[in-house]
């Protein structure tokens, strides 16, 4: 069966597939619409029975239908909203004398030949930028909806020539903004406890401190002595988001700063990553909304009257290929061109004037998309679902051309990560899902890599993910990474490996060689030496990039006898005590770490030199090496045991179920070695890359 048949068979099976329904375990409010206003766009949900017209209704806004448009332009932005202020734009609509003003929504059919992603040279427009141009017509007046200037200007049908003071400032403020977007910006945003997990009375684990950009994991172990101690992880990212963080702080932190650079032939990316039911869906869904309010605010008012116009489109990758959202979930295809360009063949572009067409579209889109049940959340995204708005114009600026993409913002609302843990309850489809997720994670970090440290390869091939989002990556690109992280003690695990999956993208970045950063980087590679508590999974390997199969296949063995281990210390004497020296040298390496969290130092150039690595690597093979020699002690004493039981000569099948007890242990043990020892070759392997990596980086 293919795939779509899967998705129809999974979502009849409304127990474990459905639409996704956005109601969620933190308040027992109408989720109808509450995304809305965590956008800040409450006013627009009054009008969100609004549906979106037939297609066939709309022509391109130059087309007979525009004047329908018009009105809900015309609606929408004299509703009482925020956007009544609009400049501009509403007077130009109520007078209906804007022939530019886009007042169609349309659908763009693209195909290979019409889907032009490559970006439109160069042109120059009168005043953008152009100071000189500016300075000779700069006015005094403000800028706004009672500007007379504007009257005039609409009046009197000329087409204004030149931006005022306000326009010009908004222009530097916009140039600024651009050359201060970093390449790659990671922040974190850690959501609240749920009442599941209050209930249970779980405890937060997260501390933030925002000022510094810092959040520390709380991570609680087990001492020699079976006490508690608490182990703390330290990171330090661009960004640090409390729980009581609002969505719109979340915009402004994250998109905002590069919605300018949208008209200046950029191409970004922002997508959040983390486990499933960390609120990866929470927090991407409003900030399409909110970036195209803003794109739509500078078309109408900086970029008034210069020929730009806004394009949505939404889809979903699930199992490996392409739906249209906007188009009842229609199968497309990726094709490249002879200029290595991806094309979306079939996917359907809605040209777009106004907040309220966005919405709707939006929302059409998160009904379309699958969701299934996740062991962490009950609707949990299995598909990565891409709302992309792209900013076109034609070469001349006119409407005599087709429009070609000036820039794209994309939004990605990627799957959850699950690990193997969670999903031993799920059917083989969902372990499939799993896997395909997992698979363009890593492809996705692989790619966000090697773009930062300007590789000439870049793996886009790595999933189909990647593939899409190739043309968001060349060129002058922007990526912004919201990791997402629960803050319960129960997903500890899975926090530790989100946060590490953002460290390896940002401690990686060449331009974030600060010293604080190389700290949090280091800081973050020596937590990654501690033994886990529990087997490697897949979303460990992503985490630590092991990329190759057979790592897989090789952990995969040796998870086997991580349960038997658990379950003996407890029973037996000579195990615990081969446990407890194991807890023993995490408590030792642990204090250890005491030195890695002081300042460092040494400058950031050689903070990862092949001796900082090589002391890593040694690290590791004395614990192996320790670990080792307690197994073979404890084999020792076992077998001299039994032969003290053989001479003994004990009476009764007593005798026998010892034996075969302490054979069963032996034959555990030499497990534990031969886990250990592949443990030991896993880490060799990931020091290798991150040596690689790090050369290559420019450390
Ligand atoms: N910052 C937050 N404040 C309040 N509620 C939140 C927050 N983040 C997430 N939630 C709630 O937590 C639940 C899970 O969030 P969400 O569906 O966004 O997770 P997810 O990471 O997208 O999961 P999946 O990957 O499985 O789709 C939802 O009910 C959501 O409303």
């Amino acid at each position: 069966m293919n795939a779509m048949g899967r998705q129809t068979q999974r979502s009849g099976a409304s127990a474990v597939h459905h639409q996704r329904q956005y109601s969620d375990n933190f308040s027992d409010s109408s989720s109808n619409g509450r995304w809305l206003q965590s956008a800040g766009l409450q006013h627009l949900q009054q009008s969100s029975n609004t549906s979106i017209p037939p297609l066939q209704d709309y022509g391109y806004y130059s087309g007979g239908q525009g004047s329908r448009m018009y009105r809900n332009s015309q609606r929408n932005f004299h509703g009482g909203s925020e956007f009544s202020t609009e400049p501009s734009t509403p007077n130009q609509r109520k007078n209906g004398e804007d022939p530019e003003s886009p007042s169609g929504f349309s659908p763009g059919l693209l195909d290979l030949h019409s889907f032009d992603t490559e970006l439109l040279p160069e042109v120059s427009v009168p005043g953008l930028y152009d100071t000189s141009s500016l300075y000779r017509s700069v006015r005094g007046s403000s800028f706004d909806d009672s500007d007379p200037y504007l009257a005039n200007n609409k009046q009197t049908g000329r087409v204004r020539p030149v931006p005022d003071n306000n326009l010009l400032k908004s222009f530097a403020s916009d140039k600024e903004k651009a050359g201060n977007v970093a390449k790659i910006k990671v922040v974190v945003r850690k959501r609240p406890l749920n009442k599941k997990e209050l209930a249970k009375n779980e405890e937060d684990i997260i501390t933030i401190e925002q000022h510094s950009n810092s959040l520390t994991v709380h991570e609680t172990k087990l001492k020699v002595d079976l006490t508690e101690y608490v182990e703390k992880h330290e990171f330090v990212f661009d960004a640090v988001l409390k729980e009581e963080v609002s969505n719109d702080e979340v915009y402004r932190e994250t998109v905002e700063p590069i919605v300018p650079i949208i008209f200046q032939r950029t191409k970004a990316t922002c997508f959040a990553y983390g486990q499933t039911g960390s609120g990866k869906t929470y927090t991407m869904k409003p900030l399409p909304l909110k970036a195209s309010r803003d794109i739509l605010r500078l078309m109408y008012h900086t970029y008034w009257n210069q020929g730009f116009q806004l394009f949505v489109s939404f889809f979903e990758i699930y199992g490996g290929k392409l739906f249209d959202l906007l188009n009842d979930r229609k199968k497309l295809l990726m094709r490249e061109d002879g200029k290595q360009q991806v094309c979306i063949v079939g996917l359907q572009e809605f040209k777009v004037s106004d907040v309220e067409t966005i919405k709707d579209l939006i929302e059409r889109g998160n009904a379309t998309r699958s969701t299934g049940t996740t062991g962490a959340n009950e609707e949990s995204s299995r598909s990565h679902a891409i709302l992309q708005l792209a900013v076109k114009r034609s070469a001349d600026g006119s409407d005599s051309k087709p429009p070609r993409v000036v820039g794209k913002l994309s939004f990605i609302d990627l799957a959850g990560s699950e690990r193997g843990a969670d999903t031993t309850d799920n059917d083989k489809q969902t372990r499939m899902e799993g896997a395909e997720i997992n698979k363009s994670l890593l492809a996705l970090k692989e790619c966000i890599r090697a773009l930062d440290n300007d590789q000439g390869h870049i793996p886009f091939r790595g999933s189909k993910l990647t593939e899409v989002l190739r043309d968001s990556f060349v060129g002058d690109s922007r990526t912004v990474m919201i990791s997402c992280i629960s803050p319960n003690a129960g997903s500890c695990e899975h926090t530790l490996n989100t946060l590490r999956y953002a460290d390896r993208v940002k401690s990686l970045s060449k331009g974030n060689n600060s010293k604080k950063d190389v700290l949090s980087s280091t800081l973050n590679l020596k937590e990654s030496t501690t033994m886990p508590s529990s087997g490697s999974t897949l979303e460990d390997d992503i985490a630590d990039s092991w990329p190759e199969n057979v790592d897989r296949e090789e952990f995969d063995v040796s998870e086997e006898f991580q349960e038997p281990e658990k379950s003996l210390w407890k029973k037996n004497g000579k195990v615990e005590a081969y446990t407890i020296s194991n807890s023993e040298d995490k408590v030792r390496r642990s204090n250890g770490q005491t030195k890695w969290k002081d300042p460092p130092k040494f400058d950031a150039k050689n903070s990862h030199s092949d001796d900082d690595l090589n002391a890593l690597l040694k690290e590791e093979e004395d614990l192996v090496n320790a670990h080792r020699k307690q197994v073979e002690e404890t084999m020792d004493i076992v077998k001299e045991e039994m032969n003290l039981l053989v001479e003994a000569d004990q009476p009764g099948n007593q005798l026998d179920d010892y034996v075969s007890r302490l054979n069963a242990i032996l034959s555990q043990k030499a497990a534990g070695i031969l886990q250990l020892q592949n443990r030991l070759a896993h880490f060799q392997r990931r020091l290798k890359e991150h040596h690689v990596l790090v050369s290559s980086s420019g450390y």
